[in-house]
């Protein structure tokens, strides 16, 4: 166990977030071990560019929990720390009370992370690939045979088994990257954008396969922009701004009564007025005139 374990400090001041003046900070709250995920002080730059700016959060057994944010605020860069593939400049995590750092191969055996279609073997079958991932975590051949069986038959994909994954459709791909990240039984998912091109029969398919997963005591954390989809099946969820967590909590309390949606607008700010594209419509230039199709390039063939 290393739960006593303080995450590394930076080295040098960083950029971190703007203390108030009064009154004096309290004193950082240590990392929860009983938690799923435990957060604390995530920061990374990349090229004196602030991604994660000492970011903290606790994600508990059991939650399904939505990692919701605009473009660029820093979620798959968190997740990529929070999973070992992307070593933080400072702070850290634990997963379910183990440092991620210090233990790295535990940590991985508890986790199953959905690897992006460009991280994995294309030129494999489904089948193959599924088989490859089990065994790479150590997985007998039979039970992995067994076990890409039946996740080809839940994901729907068995006509397409012995097909190579670089002529599945993009769909087809994100299903066969999340079986992947399943077969081995992990205590907890991590899903980057798991519904993104997936058609809503698939979809449905895929809702009930992580329901079923979370029933059993399975944690599961996805990012996503798709707020309804976040508020229908999500127990928890916190809104990421500009590296940092602006809300957290259940869904309840997140959307304090109000849409998640209207919830996260309010929060992460943005919206401006409509930019009038007055082109658009195709007819006039900007003082109202018709506009003329532009005459073809002469010369050209006959
Ligand atoms: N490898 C990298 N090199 C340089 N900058 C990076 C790198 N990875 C992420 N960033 C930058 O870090 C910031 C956070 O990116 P990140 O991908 O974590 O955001 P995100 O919340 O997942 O965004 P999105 O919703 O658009 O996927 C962005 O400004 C991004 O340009």
């Amino acid at each position: 166990m290393t739960a006593d374990i303080p995450f590394p400090a930076p080295a040098a001041p960083l950029a971190a977030p703007a203390a108030p003046a009064a009154p004096p900070a309290a004193a950082p709250v240590p990392p929860d071990p009983r938690a799923a995920v435990s957060i604390r002080g995530l920061f990374k730059q990349f090229d004196g560019k602030v991604a994660v700016n000492g970011l903290a959060l606790d994600i508990p057994v059991g939650s399904f929990y939505g990692l919701v944010g605009p473009n660029g605020a820093g979620k798959t860069t968190t997740l990529n720390m929070v999973t070992g593939l992307l070593r933080p400049d400072a702070g850290g995590a634990m997963v379910l009370g183990t440092d991620v750092w210090s233990n790295l191969d535990r940590v991985k055996r508890e986790l199953g992370v959905m690897p992006q279609a460009g991280q994995i073997f294309d030129r494999l079958t489904g089948r193959q690939l599924l088989v490859y991932s089990g065994m790479l975590r150590g997985m007998r051949r039979a039970e992995t045979v067994r076990r890409a069986k039946d996740l080809l038959a839940a994901f729907d994909l068995e006509s397409a088994a012995d097909t190579m994954v670089t002529d599945y459709s993009s769909g087809m791909t994100k299903k066969i990257c999340l079986a992947a990240a399943m077969i081995h039984s992990p205590r907890i998912l991590v899903l980057d954008e798991p519904f993104e091109s997936v058609d809503p029969v698939s979809s449905a398919n895929l809702r009930d396969i992580l329901v079923e997963y979370a029933a059993t005591g399975g944690t599961i954390i996805i990012s996503s922009h798709v707020m309804a989809l976040v508020e229908r099946m999500c127990t928890h969820v916190a809104i990421i701004n500009k590296g940092q967590v602006c809300a957290a909590g259940t869904v309840e309390q997140v959307a304090a009564g109000s849409d998640l949606e209207e919830r996260f607008l309010e929060l992460v700010g943005g919206r401006h007025a409509a930019a009038r594209l007055a082109w658009l419509d195709g007819g006039t230039d900007e003082t109202g005139a018709a506009v003329e199709p532009a005459a073809p390039a002469s010369g050209g063939a006959r």
